[in-house]
């Protein structure tokens, strides 16, 4: 539990913020609606998040482009199926590719390109219900932290982009590289120096 929530948290919202940097325009979008809900008070409370719709759409995208569990957790066919003209028998370990389906041009228009303006206005969701964007897996082995985790980094979102200018620092800052292994990780830290 501590492994799976922690480690998977953490990294997405840091794929999260070096988008941001990456793409300027979106980074003042989020800035100007986070302003216009936190109207000069210390902070942007929990409860104001759920009028960010620019800002959950951010964490939708950054999700997308960025699954933290790639291949979620593998399965085992409880039965023989065909799937597509393909015998898959009783017994077979199968693993999703969810980063694979996430960046699909079959499914999303300009995969590759950073926009949250996808998510404004769509049903699609993290859920588990739209088997084209798994970030967080679905069915009965399906993450059940998922409210958590979005509660938290879209928290950490609004508040860093409601108290802070950012400039990178880093050369490798942008450099989008993941490393390997179960979680995906920025394979370059990103250095910036936010200003109040
Ligand atoms: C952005 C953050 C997170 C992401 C992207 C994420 C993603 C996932 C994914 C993809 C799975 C496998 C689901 C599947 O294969 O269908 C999973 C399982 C799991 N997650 Fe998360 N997770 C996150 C945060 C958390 C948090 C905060 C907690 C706990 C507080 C948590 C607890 C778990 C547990 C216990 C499982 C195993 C469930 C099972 O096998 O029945 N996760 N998560």
């Amino acid at each position: 539990m501590y492994g799976a929530g922690t480690d998977t948290t953490s990294t997405s919202l840091v794929w999260a913020i070096g988008e941001l940097l990456r793409n300027p325009r979106v980074m003042k979008e989020l800035q100007q609606e986070a302003r216009k809900i936190g109207r000069g008070r210390p902070m942007i409370p929990e409860e104001d998040v759920e009028k960010m719709p620019y800002l959950k759409a951010v964490f939708r995208e950054a999700l997308r482009l960025h699954v933290p569990i790639p291949l979620l957790v593998p399965r085992q066919s409880t039965q023989d199926v065909k799937i597509f003209g393909y015998d898959i028998p009783s017994g077979t370990q199968v693993w999703i590719n969810a980063w694979a389906i996430a960046r699909d041009p079959s499914i999303w228009e300009e995969p590759e390109v950073f926009r949250p303006e996808r998510f404004l206005n769509s049903p699609m969701d993290y859920i588990g219900s739209h088997f084209e964007y798994l970030p967080f897996g679905a069915g009965r082995r399906g993450c059940p932290g998922i409210k958590f985790a979005a509660t938290i980094n879209e928290l950490v979102l609004a508040n860093l982009a409601y108290k802070f200018e950012f400039a990178l620092e880093g050369e490798h800052s942008l450099d989008m590289s993941e490393t390997d292994g179960m979680t995906a990780h920025k394979k370059y830290p990103i250095l910036v120096k936010a200003t109040l």
